[in-house]
This record gives structure tokens, C-alpha cells and sequence, in this order.
């Protein structure tokens, strides 16, 4: 399709340059995190974007006083600006980010439940991946997966791709197309794949990924595009090929690096027999150079008080994908526990171990995750004082910053996306809550209702939206999502 940009697609492009002029300024219900315990909830607020594709500002304004924005709009220089007034039940809110997706997987999801984690690779993941050695069929199912990303409010997503050079070219292209802001992976594993799905050597996928990291550079995408080092995960990978793998990452300038840790009990006692030296499965990952501040380590299920130390001590960060973990039945991850050892937790959706691409599903599951962990806690406690001190829930706003601020930084990128902070690029979704069907139908993911406050929007935004009620989606100020849910081509 040929390259097309409107008027009405853009509210801005992001560059580096000094800060331009204001080109759309947004006024309605504004809600982001501020921090892990503070959500920000501007109800009416106005957020204004630079023809950069930057926040401008973001304010509160008062309510019932017209005066007040148009006082916004003189105190910053943005009287000329297109004014988008959202209205009644909507929500502008930062894009959502999925720390950990499977892009080839895209194609059995909503299958292969039965399985636990090693036996649904084989049976599902191996022999799926493996037909991605065609060009042509990663040109025809990734352009799917990434626009379902898309679609479901994805603005930054961190994808796993498969062994193969050539395909995973084909996905950070279809990331670069669409607009969505990306990490890409071209997956590494030289032992315990499937017939036909392994790397002959630690020497040939490291002269693979070195290829593939050529080319992508080749590409010239700048920082919305990116590689990721990706060993999928010890069983998988040789100790050559993991210390292979952690000396790239480091010798081409820190490159981000994504793998999985300790989401079932049956690969890590496998872990532990192919690793015996390390202390732990995390220990493995530190032995070989990979436990970085720029390391995503998913699922993170099965790990001790000294494991989550070590995170924390490496800046390396975890990927919760509940989701996934119910899928496959690997368990519950204590997001908690990571969060008061000091270490990053993003949320991912995981797909295909996650049965959905909606990071709105995972903050759900997380939470019914996190209070499945206090239940198990309070259940285990020996006296009624250890009972009540047992667990604090993630709450909404906790959840909500995992699937924003903290994605981002978990993926170093906190200075670029995450919130509303007047600098980063607007990444952003608008949420009609009316969407899906007239009043009267019975059709609509979400009624309001008169009694319903701004907070209590956004909390059936979380707990009852689909899809169907993200409207918008702009990345650095480009819409790739349209109002009526189209695709914008870029
Ligand atoms: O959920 C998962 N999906 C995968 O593809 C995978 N590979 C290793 N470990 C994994 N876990």
C-alpha cells in the first residue's frame, strides 16, 4: 500500500530538534502514572503536542470554568493549535506496553492450554516457528500479529521472533511500517529445539545474530526500532552460546537483552541439571554475562529471596505475564516480592503462552494474580499477626504503571514514553467507553452510567473494556490506529 500521511493522522512527528510550535492540544479526562503508587487523574485536563510529536504540557484544568483553558492556552503559546475536545466517557491515556511477545506464536493463540511449558513447545511453538525459514510467510502472518498489537493499544511491544534471519528482517520492517515503537529479537538456540528448529552451533547463531544485527542496522530505523539479544532461555542455549550472546550484547555498545527465567518447575530442575555450577537458574544468566540493566527477563515464577537480589543488584528487570502463567499453568508470579526487592517489573502478554494480546487482559490477570498470592500467603501463616501482615495486593494504580511507566522502564526507555511528562513522545490512546453499540443494545464491552466518576471510568476501562473501545492510538504523535478502529498506513 503506498506510504500516506494526513492531516488529521498526525498530531505531530517527533525529531530531536529544539521544541516546536503546538500543534494539537487535547482536553478531557487525562489519566497516567506519575509513580508506582501515583495515578494522575486530570478530569477535564488538556495535554498539549508539538509538531514534534512531543508533550507539551499537561495541566489540570478547573472544572466548569471555560476561562481556564483558554488561559492554558495563552500561558503556553498555543492559541493557533487544533483543539481536540474529547467527549463525555473518554479517556486519554499513555500507550500501553507489552515487555514480552512472541510474534510467530500469534498464529495458535487460544490453543494448547492442556500442555504445561516444555511439552506446548513442542507440540505447538517449535514446529509453528519453524515455518518461519519462508520469507513469504512471516510477510504474511506478522503484519497480522503486529497490527492485532496494535489494535489492542500496544504502542511499544518487546517481540520475540524465531531462528531465522530473514523473517525476523520481515518483523522489525512490519514494526517500522506500522508505527509501532519496538525491540525485535531474532532468537537463538543451539540445543533442546525441535526436529528441524535448532542451530547447528553456538558459532552459527552467533554469526547468524551478528548478520542479523548488520542489517538491522542497515535498515537505519533510529531508536523506534530495535535490536534485542535474545537466547530464549537456558534450556535452550549452551553456555558458549549464552557467553556468545552476553559479549555481543555488551561489545555492540549494551544492547538490550530478552530471555525467559524460571516460569515452570520442571525446566528449572533441567536448568539445574545442565547448569550444575551455578547457584541458581538466575545464577546462570549472571554467570554468563546477561543479567544487565537492559536485561527483560520473563515470567520470573520460581524465584528465591537471593534471586531477586540479584536482579535487583544487576538492574536487570522482570516481564509478568500472568496470562501466560495461567495458560500454561507455570504458577503465580509474587510481583510484590519483586517490587520490595527494588527490582523493575513491566507487564507482557506473553502471546501464545498468553491466550491474548491486550495488555488491559494482563493488568486483570495481575491482579487476580497478585491476590491469589496473599490468599496462599494468609492460608500459610502460622498466627494471626503473620496472617494480616501477609500480602498487600497489587492495586489498580500499581497495575496501571506496570503496563506504562514501568514497562518503559524496564526497557530503558522512561525518558522517551511511559506518561504524559511534558518532553517524552506521545504515545497515546483515546478510550471511547460508549464504543461497541447504541445504549439500548447491549452490545457495548462498557456502559456508563451517571453515578460513574472519572475514577471509576478508568476502572471499567481496566476491568470490562475490549478493544473496541480504543479508538486512537498515536506513537510519537502519529495516529496508527484510526478513529473507527482503521489502520492509518504509514
Ligand atoms: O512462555 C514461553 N514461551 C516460549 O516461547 C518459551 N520459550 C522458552 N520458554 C518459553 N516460555
Amino acid at each position: 500500500m503506498a506510504s500516506k500521511t494526513t492531516v488529521s493522522s498526525v498530531v505531530g512527528s517527533a525529531s530531536a530538534d529544539a521544541p516546536s510550535a503546538i500543534a494539537t492540544v487535547f482536553v478531557g479526562t487525562i489519566v497516567h502514572s506519575l509513580s508506582l503508587s501515583e495515578l494522575e487523574i486530570l478530569a477535564p485536563g488538556v495535554l498539549g503536542v508539538s509538531a514534534d510529536g512531543r508533550i507539551a504540557f499537561v495541566e489540570r484544568l478547573e472544572a466548569g470554568k471555560p476561562d481556564d483553558l483558554a488561559a492554558a492556552l495563552t500561558r503556553h503559546n498555543a492559541s493557533s493549535a487544533q483543539i481536540r475536545r474529547l467527549p463525555a466517557h473518554t479517556l486519554l491515556l499513555p500507550g500501553l506496553i507489552d515487555t514480552h511477545v512472541h510474534a510467530p506464536q500469534y498464529v495458535f493463540t487460544g490453543t494448547g492450554y492442556t500442555l504445561p511449558l516444555l511439552s506446548w513447545l513442542a507440540k505447538y511453538t517449535f514446529p509453528q516457528e519453524k515455518k518461519f525459514a519462508s520469507r513469504a510467510h512471516a510477510q504474511e502472518m506478522y503484519p497480522r500479529a503486529v497490527r492485532r498489537s496494535l489494535r489492542c493499544g500496544t504502542t511499544t511491544a518487546a517481540w520475540y521472533g524465531t531462528l531465522h534471519v530473514d523473517a525476523t528482517d520481515v518483523l522489525a520492517r512490519t514494526c517500522v511500517k506500522t508505527g509501532q515503537r519496538a525491540f525485535v529479537g531474532k532468537v537463538c538456540m543451539d540445543r533442546n529445539g525441535g526436529e528441524g528448529y535448532v542451530e547447528e552451533s553456538a558459532a552459527k547463531s552467533l554469526i547468524d545474530t551478528n548478520k542479523w544485527l548488520d542489517d538491522f542496522e542497515a535498515l537505519k530505523c533510529g531508536d523506534r526500532v530495535r535490536p534485542i539479544v535474545t537466547p530464549r532461555f537456558a534450556v535452550s542455549c549452551t553456555g558458549e552460546l549464552l557467553s556468545g550472546l552476553g559479549d555481543l550484547a555488551r561489545e555492540r555498545g549494551g544492547l538490550h537483552i530478552q530471555t525467559h527465567l524460571a516460569e515452570n518447575r520442571a525446566e528449572c530442575a533441567f536448568v539445574k541439571e545442565l547448569f550444575p555450577a551455578s547457584e541458581s537458574y538466575a545464577g546462570v544468566y549472571r554467570d554468563h554475562g546477561l543479567l544487565t540493566p537492559r536485561t527483560v527477563l520473563a515470567h520470573c515464577v520460581h524465584l528465591s529471596d537471593a534471586d531477586r537480589t540479584m536482579l535487583h543488584e544487576t538492574g536487570a528487570g522482570v516481564s509478568h505475564c500472568p496470562v501466560s502463567n495461567f495458560g500454561l499453568d507455570s504458577g503465580v508470579c509474587d510481583v510484590r516480592a519483586l517490587l520490595e526487592a527494588g527490582c523493575k517489573v513491566g507487564l507482557g502478554s506473553d502471546v501464545a503462552g498468553g491466550w491474548s494480546m491486550s495488555i488491559v487482559e494482563a493488568m486483570r490477570s495481575a491482579i487476580v494474580a497478585s491476590r491469589v498470592v496473599g490468599h496462599v500467603k494468609h492460608a500459610a501463616a502460622t498466627d494471626a499477626h503473620a496472617a494480616k501482615n501477609a500480602h498487600v495486593a497489587l492495586s489498580l494504580a500499581e497495575t496501571f504503571y506496570l503496563a506504562t511507566l514501568g514497562g518503559a522502564k524496564l526497557l530503558d526507555i522512561d525518558s522517551t514514553t511511559g506518561n504524559f511528562a511534558p518532553g517524552k513522545e506521545f504515545d497515546a490512546l483515546v478510550v471511547n467507553l460508549d464504543a461497541g453499540g447504541s445504549e439500548d443494545s447491549g452490545a457495548r464491552p462498557v456502559d456508563i452510567f451517571d453515578h460513574d466518576d472519572a475514577a471509576e471510568m478508568f476502572e471499567k476501562f481496566v476491568f470490562i473494556s475490549d478493544d473496541r473501545n480504543i479508538s486512537e492510538v498515536y506513537v510519537a504523535g502519529r495516529r496508527v490506529v484510526g478513529p473507527s478502529g482503521e489502520r492509518v498506513d504509514v
